[in-house]
């Protein structure tokens, strides 16, 4: 396994309970070190399952996940992991909180990082009595503290305010920069991700539906419009839909296409929702393998 790998699913299951619902099943995807990935899908995915897979929380039921070129167990000190109901100690204060980051991680602590995160909020004051987005804040500084190789957050953003979303964008685009720090992120907000993230996992009913860097992704594929009579083949086509007598489809295109097509490259959003939509759509990552 390459050390540039931060991390990879070989036909990766998690089932809770012996006779549950598979979270995830015949998962398959890379994820190069340095990236900022993006991890979206619709309520109950498996989202949340596969980032605490990666934090070593829990064991895959089938499969293999290696984070860091090792075990999720033996990388653990290698990686930071805010989870979606932030866990902190409730009676702490956010003083305390901050100390007992660096008492976990001698040698790593990273005290000026924490502090910068946690900068407009009360030192003194307990965690139980903190907003969900300052409790957010001082979870994401017991993380960024750490100066994890790899940092994991389960919609880091949804309790955060636009202003306090778009600074923390800022400090986690500049730990991939300065520190070449791996940044997996799970967020409903695809819009968001667009500008900071290089990276897609779509999961969608407990498998990776697009896995791969977003430029190439979008690169693969067009937003088409035209007559609705007119054929798309030989083209792979994601999505469409007729409206009177304009057809729109989002499409992957074989080849060059006709003149009498209109054409634009899809946004993010678009791309992630027609693949959703179109369950059945062909995966990619699959065609490729094929
Ligand atoms: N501890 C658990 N015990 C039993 N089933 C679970 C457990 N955790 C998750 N699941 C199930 O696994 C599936 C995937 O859940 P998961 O929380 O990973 O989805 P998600 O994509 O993070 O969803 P959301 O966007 O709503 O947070 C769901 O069907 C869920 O009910």
């Amino acid at each position: 396994m390459s050390s540039d790998t931060a991390l990879r699913a070989d036909a990766l299951g998690k089932r809770f309970g012996r006779r549950g619902r598979w979270a995830l099943r015949d998962c398959a995807f890379h994820l190069p070190t340095g990236r900022v990935c993006a991890v979206v899908g619709p309520n109950g995915a498996g989202k949340s399952t596969l980032l605490a897979l990666a934090a070593g929380l829990t064991g895959p039921t089938e499969g293999a996940l290696t984070v860091l070129g090792t075990t999720a167990a033996q990388a653990r000190h290698r990686v930071g992991y805010v989870a979606q109901d932030k866990p902190l100690y409730p009676q702490l204060t956010v003083a305390e909180t901050l100390r007992m980051g660096a008492d976990l991680n001698p040698g790593r602590w990273d005290a000026e990082l924490a502090g910068h995160i946690v900068k407009e909020l009360d030192a003194t004051a307990r965690v139980r009595t903190l907003s969900g987005g300052q409790r957010t804040r001082v979870a994401l500084a017991l993380a960024l503290g750490k100066r994890p190789e790899l940092l994991l957050l389960d919609e880091p953003m949804a309790d955060l305010d636009p202003l306090a979303r778009h600074e923390l964008m800022g400090t986690l685009m500049g730990q991939a920069a300065m520190h070449g720090t791996t940044i997996v992120l799970s967020s409903h907000v695809i819009a968001e991700l667009e500008d900071s993230c290089d990276h897609l996992l779509l999961v969608a009913g407990g498998q990776v539906r697009l896995a791969g860097e977003i430029d190439e992704l979008l690169g693969a594929h067009l937003r088409v419009s035209g007559a609705a009579s007119a054929d798309l083949a030989p083209h792979t086509v994601v999505e469409s839909r007729v409206t009177g007598r304009q057809l729109t489809a989002l499409i992957r295109p074989a080849g060059p296409l006709a003149d009498d097509w209109r054409t634009a490259a899809p946004s993010l959003e678009e791309l992630v929702l027609a693949h959703l939509r179109d369950a059945g759509a062909p995966n990619p990552t699959e065609e490729r393998a094929a």
